[in-house]
């Protein structure tokens, strides 16, 4: 029962709460089948060869009551999930009888596990590093096809091995800085300095690509927020409810009928969105509808896809303008709405405003210029991020924020360099990127981080 650690042994249910055929109590650690033999009637499971799996059933040793048949999977240490010594209870999946279970390990001598307890583990134990064990989460969250391989592939550690290695290639620069240091003179300092600003810019250059796929892999996750905006009765909770194929949101022939922002995530044409259908803007006295339009400028401030709806069958009016105005500097959409009235805006009005933007010429009710929409936004959204599908993508804001930071300290190098500081003051900020790249990887992160980030993991991972 070798171990490569000296943690507690930890348990938890590892499958969601709810009635299911089956569920799983997991247990990680040096007494996970000591006390999961504890409680097994059946095989020896101190005996038992690893990664096999055994028939039996749970008896509560204190008074010999059977609680349930199940199924235990016994694997050792060292490869396992977590790098120690996991057992896995696969007991009929029911609230009443897994947490019967779980709560007769944590009588005889389990921990309850943390949230992220478990891959908290595997990353202690040096099995996967950060960007893996955030990768886990990822997946689990993943909402479309894109996310999910995405996912997979930092799962696989791509983006892990790709950080290290500008790590080593720093680490590299570092140490022949050292080594000049140590025998200083007038040419050294000439060649370091030059060999330091080589490095930066290469490690800059191959930051910057990183930061490049960024946006992409953080819309894959999270989805393009794209809010629909308009003033109040053009139709945008009825373009909302075609997109998503249901009735969502209220409809109504009353102006001021969607009064809060509603988020509903959606995949159109391969494109994962989060739609925003947003109460219609225009100046009001009406409080709750004040607190609204608030919200709606809000989202549409914070949007990476504006669909700008105007109602084609009434005269463009000044809030109509307005919004043009607003929403010029961003990615937009405009969708002439109820073409199928008398239309009072063509394209040509817009065009004569100086919209540069064709706009669709749509009706929701009749169902027109509709699949046209769906295609618009899939072009906006290739066009915007220029369809490389790159392999690596970084995705969360974690590791962003330090790509920029680390990349902030190599423009400092370079800085400094050009000021003509001395090379060991430039050292420090070559030094500064470097810690900053380790605490992507986890390599040099601080045990805070590593809890908070964890924590935010569900209960059983
Ligand atoms: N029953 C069960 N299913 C599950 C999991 C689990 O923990 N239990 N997983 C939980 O997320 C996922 C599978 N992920 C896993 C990742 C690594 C190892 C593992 O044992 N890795 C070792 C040895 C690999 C090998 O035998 O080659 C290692 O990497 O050293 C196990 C599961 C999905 N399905
Ligand atoms: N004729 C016609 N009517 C439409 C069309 N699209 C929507 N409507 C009608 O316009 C009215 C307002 O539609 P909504 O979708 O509630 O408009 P909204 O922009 O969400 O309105 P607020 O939430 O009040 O800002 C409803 O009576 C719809 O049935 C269309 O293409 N043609
Ligand atoms: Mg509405």
């Amino acid at each position: 029962m070798a171990t490569v650690t000296e943690y507690d042994t930890i348990a938890a249910i590892s499958t969601p709460p709810g009635e299911g055929a089956i569920s799983i109590v997991r247990l990680s650690g040096d007494q996970a089948v000591a006390l999961a033999n504890h409680v097994f009637k059946g095989a020896n499971l101190t005996k038992v060869a690893s990664h096999t799996i055994h028939y039996g059933h749970i008896v509560d040793p204190r008074d010999q009551q059977e609680m349930d048949e199940v199924m235990v999977s016994v694997m050792l240490a060292p490869k396992t999930f977590t790098r120690e010594d996991v057992v896995e209870i696969n007991c009929h999946g029911g609230i009443v009888a897994t947490n019967r279970i779980l709560q007769l390990l944590l009588a005889v001598g389990a921990r309850m596990a943390e949230p992220g307890e478990f891959t908290k583990r595997a990353f202690l134990n040096g099995r996967i590093d950060l960007t893996q064990a955030e990768s886990v989460m990822d997946l689990i969250r993943a909402k479309t096809d894109q996310a999910m391989k995405v996912a997979l592939n930092q799962l696989d550690g791509n983006l892990q091995h790709l950080i290290k290695n500008l790590r080593q290639e720093i680490l590299q620069v570092l140490a022949q800085v050292e080594v000049n240091i140590d025998y200083p003179e007038y040419d050294e300092e000439q060649l370091t300095a030059q060999m330091l600003r080589e490095k930066a810019i290469q490690v800059e250059h191959e930051i910057d690509q990183l930061l490049a796929t960024a946006n992409q892999g953080k819309i894959l996750r999270e989805g393009l927020a794209t809010a629909i905006i308009g003033r109040p009765n053009v139709g945008k909770s009825s373009l909302l409810n075609y997109l998503l194929h249901e009735d969502k949101a209220i409809v109504t022939d009353v102006a001021g009928t969607t009064r809060d922002v509603l988020e509903e995530y959606v995949n159109v044409q391969g494109v994962p969105l989060k739609l925003i259908d947003t109460a219609g803007i225009h100046d009001t006295n009406d409080k709750v509808e004040k607190i609204g339009v608030a919200r709606s400028k809000k989202a549409l401030s914070e949007a990476d896809l504006v669909i700008l709806v105007l109602d084609a069958s009434e005269a463009l009016t000044k809030e109509d303008r307005q919004l043009l105005d607003l929403t010029a500097q961003q990615k937009r959409m405009i969708v002439l709405n109820k073409a199928d009235l008398t239309s009072q805006i063509t394209p040509a009005t817009l065009a004569a405003l100086g919209v540069t933007e064709d706009p669709i010429v749509a009706s929701v009710k009749t169902k027109v210029g509709l699949t046209k929409i769906e295609t618009e936004i899939k072009t906006l959204f290739f066009g915007g991020i220029e369809n490389q599908q790159k392999d690596i993508l970084v995705s969360n804001n974690r590791q962003i924020g330090l790509l920029q930071q680390a990349r902030a300290s190599l423009q400092q190098v370079l800085a400094g360099l050009n000021q003509g500081l001395p090379v060991d003051l430039v050292q420090i900020d070559m030094t500064t990127c470097w810690d900053k790249l380790g605490e992507i990887t986890g390599e040099s992160a601080p045990d805070e981080l590593i809890t908070q980030l964890f924590s935010q993991f569900c209960l059983g991972k």
